[in-house]
């Protein structure tokens, strides 16, 4: 039977990166996205601008929109301290399953939950269910539609603290206007464009970064 894109980068992944070793992992999908087959991964250029968040934030929870094949998850995670909680959420089954993978090879399964299912359906879960009470950082990479939705729900749902951060992924392209125009203009949040380019083109996007003020 015909392979998926993700089985392949995961097969891409197997084959080039060391196992326990994270950006030997990130390198490969790079690699393979870069030379081999495009995929939606958040990229080296805007990942590099991830990083340089998580670093400074040296967050305590986590929380990620959007798994994909795990490429965000494990630029985030490695650089998480010991007993940081992160949760991944993917509403894609066959994703979820290579994510898991991906993750295992990085050998950061013990530092990241992937759950699976829609974004608007847990985020009221999360409280109860993981025994977190706010999160530090969350970074949107869903459905460029339900940024905004869930950012508000997040919201009511009091998962943001004064300083939270939000890091939103693909602002420019596809584009998330209706999310830009709420969180630019929100008294609750103070925004900040980092400008870069669609993973792996020369396409212009970005990711915004927005602290919650409470
Ligand atoms: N837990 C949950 N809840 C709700 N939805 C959920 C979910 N978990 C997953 N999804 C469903 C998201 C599906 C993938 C979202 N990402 C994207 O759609 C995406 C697309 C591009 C792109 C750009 C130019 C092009 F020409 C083509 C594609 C680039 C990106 O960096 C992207 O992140
Ligand atoms: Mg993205």
């Amino acid at each position: 039977t015909q392979s998926t894109r993700p089985q392949r980068l995961l097969s891409a992944v197997q084959k080039n990166a060391t196992r326990g070793d994270p950006c030997s992992v990130v390198r490969a999908i790079d690699d393979f996205c870069r030379h081999k087959e495009w995929a939606m991964n958040v990229g080296d250029e805007k990942g590099c601008i991830l990083d340089s968040v998580v670093s400074e934030m040296n967050p305590a929870a986590v929380l990620e929109l959007g798994t994909y094949c795990g490429y965000s998850t494990v630029r985030i995670a490695r650089l998480l301290p010991p007993d940081a909680k992160f949760i991944t959420l993917e509403f894609n089954p066959g994703f979820a399953a290579i994510a898991r993978q991906v993750i295992a090879w990085a050998g950061l399964e013990e530092k990241v939950q992937l759950v699976e299912g829609a974004s608007g359906d847990w985020i009221p879960k999360i409280k109860e269910q993981f025994g977190i009470k706010t999160f530090d950082l969350v970074f949107l990479d869903h459905w460029k539609d339900r940024y905004l939705p869930d950012t508000k729900l997040m919201e009511e749902c009091g998962l943001l603290r004064k300083g939270s951060v939000l890091l939103a992924d693909n602002v420019i392209c596809p584009g998330t206007p209706d999310y830009l125009e709420y969180i630019r203009s929100s008294p609750k949040y103070e925004s900040r464009y980092f400008k870069s380019h669609l993973e792996y083109t020369k396409v212009e996007d970005g990711l915004e970064k927005s602290i919650f003020l409470g």
